[in-house]
C-alpha cells in the first residue's frame, strides 16, 4: 500500500526566493521586447522597481503576474515555472496583484469587489468575510466599504484596488504604481502598509516616486530599456550620486546617475 503523503509533501514548497528570472525575455505587442534579457532574484521584501518610461515596469510585471508569458529565458515563482504549460492556478492563487488600470463593477460596493477578487482568488468560501473586512481596513477604507465603487474618488479606488491585491494574503503582491492618485496623507499610510507588508510577502512595487522606494523598500531594482541596471539597497544607490547629478534627494541623484552611465537621461523628453 502506498504511504500517505506527509505534512511535508503537501505543504507549498519553501524556496529561497519567491521570484527567479534568468535571461528573461518578454514581449510587449507582438514585436517590442520590452524585457530583454533579465536574471533577478527576489525574496521577501519590498523591492521598488524604478525606471524611466517605457522601461518595461509594467511589462515585466504583467509577466510576474502570468499575465504574459515569458518570450525566451526561466521564470520560476515559488520554484514553479510558468512558462505557460503547467497548470498555474495553485500559483495565481499565491499572487496579489494591482495593475496600473484595473477594471471593476461600478454598482459593486467596495466589499463586494474585494469579496468577489477574494473568490476569484479561491479564498475559503468561510474565511471571506474576515479576509474582505482586514483588506479594507488595511487600506482605510472600513468606513467606505458598503459604498458602491462609482461614489468613490480616484484615491479611494486605488486603494480599493490595492485591498483586491492583498485580501488573499499573497507570498508575492505586485503592486504597479500604486500611489497615483493618492493624497499625501494617504502616501505615507501606503508607505508604512509597504514596510509592514514587506516583513513576510516579497513585495514588487513599480513606481516613479523615488521617495515612495527610499522610504519604503529595503531593495530597489533599476530597470531601463528592459534590462537590469541596478538591484542593491537604497543606501547604495543613493552613494552612487553626487552634487552634480540632477534630483533632490541624494536617492534621485544616485538613480540620475546611474541611468546617466546606463546611456539613459532621467526626465528626457
Ligand atoms: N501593446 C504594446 N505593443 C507594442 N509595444 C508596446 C506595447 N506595450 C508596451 N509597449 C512598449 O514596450 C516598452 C515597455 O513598455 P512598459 O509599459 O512595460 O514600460 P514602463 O516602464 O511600464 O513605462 P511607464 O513608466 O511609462 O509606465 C515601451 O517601449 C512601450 O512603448
Amino acid at each position: 500500500m502506498t504511504p500517505a503523503p506527509s505534512a511535508a509533501d503537501i505543504a507549498p514548497k519553501t524556496c529561497a526566493w519567491e521570484i527567479r528570472a534568468t535571461d528573461l525575455k518578454v514581449r510587449a505587442g507582438r514585436r517590442k521586447t520590452a524585457v530583454d534579457g533579465l536574471s533577478l532574484s527576489l525574496g521577501t521584501g519590498a523591492h521598488g522597481l524604478l525606471g524611466p518610461n517605457g522601461a518595461g515596469k509594467t511589462t515585466l510585471i504583467r509577466a510576474l503576474a502570468t499575465v504574459l508569458r515569458p518570450a525566451a529565458g526561466e521564470l520560476e515563482l515559488f520554484g514553479t515555472s510558468v512558462d505557460g504549460a503547467g497548470d498555474l492556478r495553485s500559483v495565481r492563487r499565491r499572487i496579489g496583484y494591482l495593475p496600473q488600470e484595473f477594471g471593476y463593477y461600478k454598482r459593486f460596493t467596495v466589499r463586494e469587489f474585494v469579496e468577489y477578487m477574494a473568490w476569484l482568488k479561491e479564498v475559503p468560501k468561510a474565511d471571506i468575510p474576515a479576509a474582505v473586512q482586514r483588506a479594507v481596513e488595511r487600506v482605510g477604507l472600513a468606513d467606505r466599504a458598503d459604498e458602491r465603487m462609482k461614489a468613490l474618488s480616484g484615491g479611494m479606488v486605488r486603494r480599493a484596488g490595492i485591498a483586491q491585491a492583498i485580501v488573499n494574503d499573497p507570498a508575492v503582491l505586485l503592486l504597479d504604481e500604486p500611489t497615483v492618485g493618492l493624497d499625501p496623507a494617504q502616501r505615507m499610510r501606503f508607505r508604512e502598509l509597504l514596510q509592514e507588508l514587506g516583513r513576510d510577502t516579497c513585495v514588487v512595487v513599480s513606481t516613479h516616486l523615488v521617495e515612495d522606494v527610499a522610504a519604503a523598500c529595503s531593495d530597489v531594482v533599476v530597470f531601463a530599456d528592459g534590462r537590469l541596471v541596478y538591484q542593491g539597497t537604497p543606501r547604495d544607490l543613493a552613494a552612487a550620486g553626487g552634487p552634480e547629478d540632477p534630483g533632490d534627494s541624494p536617492l534621485e541623484r544616485g538613480y540620475s546617475a546611474l541611468l546617466s552611465g546606463s546611456g539613459q537621461e532621467r526626465g528626457a523628453w
